[in-house]
């Protein structure tokens, strides 16, 4: 089940409230803790909340901080843009978003407002952000003054390039001319048959027009009398410039009267009509010119028992008419009519049934690269991990200290001599305080020969005598290592400066492996543009024969699943199914027999080529009947030179983050590095031990 829906619009002024006030009536209707969040607000004035989340808290009396029901401005969002800071964008909104969802039952999330140019950067930022909260999306368009041919090209259009990215549930096109509902409907659907819901709602009258008071902000007047009748709606409004006699015929209902401020004939007269039941109710009388009624007349309407807002402002007749046809509607806290209606119009329309119950099956099948990384932090927050950096000279190590140690993810033991650390730190003008880390340089280690002796005891049986286990434990990997094995750390990630072997050989010969498992392998979680795939042994066993590829296939399903990603694996070879033939396939063939009879329930396909195991349309035409074929998770490779080197094409070409080589199988959690790798890269590898580090 979905834990939230966006609501999405394509164009400005497209009745998105209608749809987000009758969603969040239903929602209350079926669970009681609903949330609602905007990514993106307008700019508002000082103080002045954003009029949606306003209406929609205050209607509802949602039990929300107004700071936690959005992430950004407008202006920020653009001024981050610009810095090329998007990825902080999308970052702190998953963040904001998150602890709602946390909060509550469901989080009702609204959309851009539309009511700027670039439309098109609009359109992907709502993408974006929908895709990386994992939600479905209702399109909402408009039809106002639109040819219906219009209407359908427009929606088509949207609803296909949002399908790319994420689930469309549903499509509601508003303000329809109440006599082409149904042509419409046909229409659309004709062009979207996907199981796309399709909705139409008609314009109504009273929602499309303004309020008086909507009127009086616009025009900046001045209410002189009425105050309490100000959410008035204005359906209609004529000018007052012609006798009364005339006047009084083209009065409409709930017209709104707009003449200069000396024609008391007119005010009076149209006072009057409004108690009249021969004559049309009127919504409001607009004085223009400036010109404000003498006192005899003032003193005649202040004692009527009830008046219609009477409004004084400063421009003339003929610009006040102009502006006034240019207010676009507004639904705002107050008008508790217009939003009643809105809920109303809303439930009349919409099969909420069908809606709610396409929300309770739906499933995201989108593990976007932040949204991966977001969980990875959280989880990593829940139980905070001692972890030990044996390169603590490393310019990258130092700046992704600075970060961990920022976020309060983890504490942290740097290896090396304290002065030589600093020196670094200042050379390279890194913000990282000495006082938030520990420093520990092995050979002046209280606990040094407490480690020789240790190290002696569990290799001597390999011809290890005291003076090779001292000179092992003064280097930094045995060392680092050796604080694992004692509990004196959690974990330990290095590999920024020492090469694979040189990390991983202290951990292969003490910290030994778990029970049950023959070898120690590694995965590369790769972050690439839409989704997570898990790489397999890209970094420690040269040759694996077949039971060993098995193990390794079996291992990297099970790490998969415990972060997040649903294995699906793929034995890469460079036959799929029956294609080519030779040692190497029927090696990787092997592999995948023992491993479906080892975990008879995973998903597992083999020999697969990569094409075959990530691109539908190949995988389809390959291997038809294939589970695993065109949308394999976890990628197994037959051998280390095809894993090392594909990881590192995938990395360098498109610009992939590569968290990893995480290894798996150890009793302990010691992680390894690429020599090439970044701060970011260790950034996410320390968080990703720390998390190993929690099951242990
Ligand atoms: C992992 C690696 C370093 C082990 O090399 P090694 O230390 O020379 O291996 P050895 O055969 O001497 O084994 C050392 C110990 O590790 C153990 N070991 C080696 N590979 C192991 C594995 N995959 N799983 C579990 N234990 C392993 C051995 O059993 C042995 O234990 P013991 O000393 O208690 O008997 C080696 O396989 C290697 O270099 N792999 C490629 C690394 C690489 O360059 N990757 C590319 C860049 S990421
Ligand atoms: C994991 C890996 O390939 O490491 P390096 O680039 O340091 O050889």
């Amino acid at each position: 089940m979905s834990k939230g829906i966006y609501v999405a619009t394509i164009e400005p002024n497209s009745g998105k409230s209608v749809v987000v006030l009758g969603l969040m009536r239903m929602l209350l209707g079926k669970t009681a803790k609903v949330g609602y969040f905007r990514p993106i607000i307008e700019d508002t004035k000082e103080g002045e909340p954003d009029n949606h989340i306003n209406t929609v808290v205050s209607y509802f009396e949602l039990d929300i901080n107004y700071k936690k029901t959005f992430a950004y401005t407008r202006s920020q969002v653009l001024d981050l843009y610009n810095r090329g800071k998007s990825g902080d964008v999308i970052d702190e909104i998953i963040k904001k978003y998150k602890h709602l969802e946390e909060r509550f039952d469901f989080v009702l999330v609204e959309g851009t407002d539309f009511s700027h140019e670039n439309s098109s950067l609009e359109l992907d930022i709502n993408i974006l952000i929908s895709k990386n909260l994992g939600l479905p999306v209702i399109i909402v368009s408009q039809g106002d003054k639109k040819e219906l041919s219009e209407i359908v090209e427009n929606v088509q259009l949207a609803h296909d390039t949002f399908k790319e990215e994420v689930d469309v549930l549903s499509i509601m096109t508003n303000k329809i001319d109440p006599k082409d509902v149904g042509t419409l409907k046909g229409l659309i659907k004709s062009r979207i048959n996907e199981g796309t819901d399709i909705t139409v709602i008609p314009k109504i009258g009273s929602l499309a027009s303004p309020t008086v008071k909507e009127i009086v902000r616009k025009l900046k007047g001045t209410v002189l009398f009425g105050q309490e009748m100000i959410n008035n709606q204005s359906e209609n409004y004529s000018v007052g410039a012609m006798q009364l006699r005339n006047y009084l015929t083209h009065l409409k209902e709930n017209a709104l009267v707009i003449t200069p401020g000396d024609r008391a004939d007119i005010i009076l007269g149209a006072l009057q009509a409004n108690i009249s039941a021969n004559y049309p109710k009127i919504s409001g009388i607009i004085l223009t010119g400036g010109l404000i009624p003498e006192k005899p007349i003032l003193r005649l309407i202040e004692g009527l028992s009830s008046v219609v807002p009477i409004i004084s402002v400063k421009d003339g007749t003929f610009f006040v008419t102009n502006a006034i046809g240019k207010i676009k509607s507004r639904i705002y806290a107050e008008n508790i009519e217009k939003i009643e209606t809105s809920i109303a119009t809303f439930e009349k329309h919409v099969d909420t049934n069908k809606l709610a119950e396409d929300l309770i099956t739906f499933k995201s099948d989108i593990f976007t690269p932040r949204m991966f990384q977001y969980n990875l932090l959280q989880r990593a927050l829940k139980d905070k991990k001692h972890i030990v950096l044996p390169e603590g000279y490393d310019e990258r190590v130092l700046r992704a200290a600075v970060r961990l140690i920022d976020a309060h993810v983890v504490d942290l033991t740097l290896i090396g001599e304290r002065e030589k650390i600093q020196e670094r730190i200042d050379k390279h003008d890194i913000p990282l305080d000495l006082n938030t880390v520990n420093t520990v340089f092995p050979i002046e280690s209280p606990d040094f020969e407490d480690y020789v002796q240790t190290f002696y005891e569990l290799r001597k049986h390999k011809n290890v005598n005291m003076d090779m286990a001292r000179d092992a434990m003064s280097d930094v990997s045995y060392f680092a290592t050796m604080m694992i094995y004692k509990g004196h750390a959690d974990g330990m990630v290095s590999g920024a400066l020492h090469t694979t072997a040189h990390t991983l050989r202290p951990a292969l010969q003490f910290i030994k492996t778990k029970p049950g498992v023959n070898i120690v392998s590694s995965v590369f979680f790769m972050c690439l543009e839409d989704r997570v795939s898990i790489f397999g042994d890209c970094a420690i066993n040269p040759n694996p024969n077949a039971e060993q590829l098995a193990e390794i296939a079996i291992s990297s399903a099970e790490t998969a699943r415990n972060f997040g990603v649903e294995p699906k694996v793929a034995m890469l070879s460079y036959s799929s199914g029956a294609s080519g033939k030779g040692e190497d396939v029927d090696r990787v063939r092997k592999a995948t027999e023992i491993a479906k009879a080892a975990a008879p329930d995973l998903k597992i396909e083999g020999p697969i080529q990569y094409d075959a195991a990530v691109d539908m349309r190949i995988g389809k035409s390959k291997l038809p009947d294939s589970e695993v074929a065109g949308q394999a998770s976890v990628l197994i490779f037959p051998d280390l030179n095809t894993g090392n080197n594909t990881y590192k094409a995938v990395q360098r070409e498109t610009g992939a983050l590569a968290i990893g080589p995480m290894l798996q199988g150890l009793n302990k959690p010691v992680n390894d590095l690429s020599r090439g790798c970044t701060a970011d890269d260790i950034y996410s590898t320390v968080i990703i031990t720390a998390i190993q580090a929690q099951d242990f």
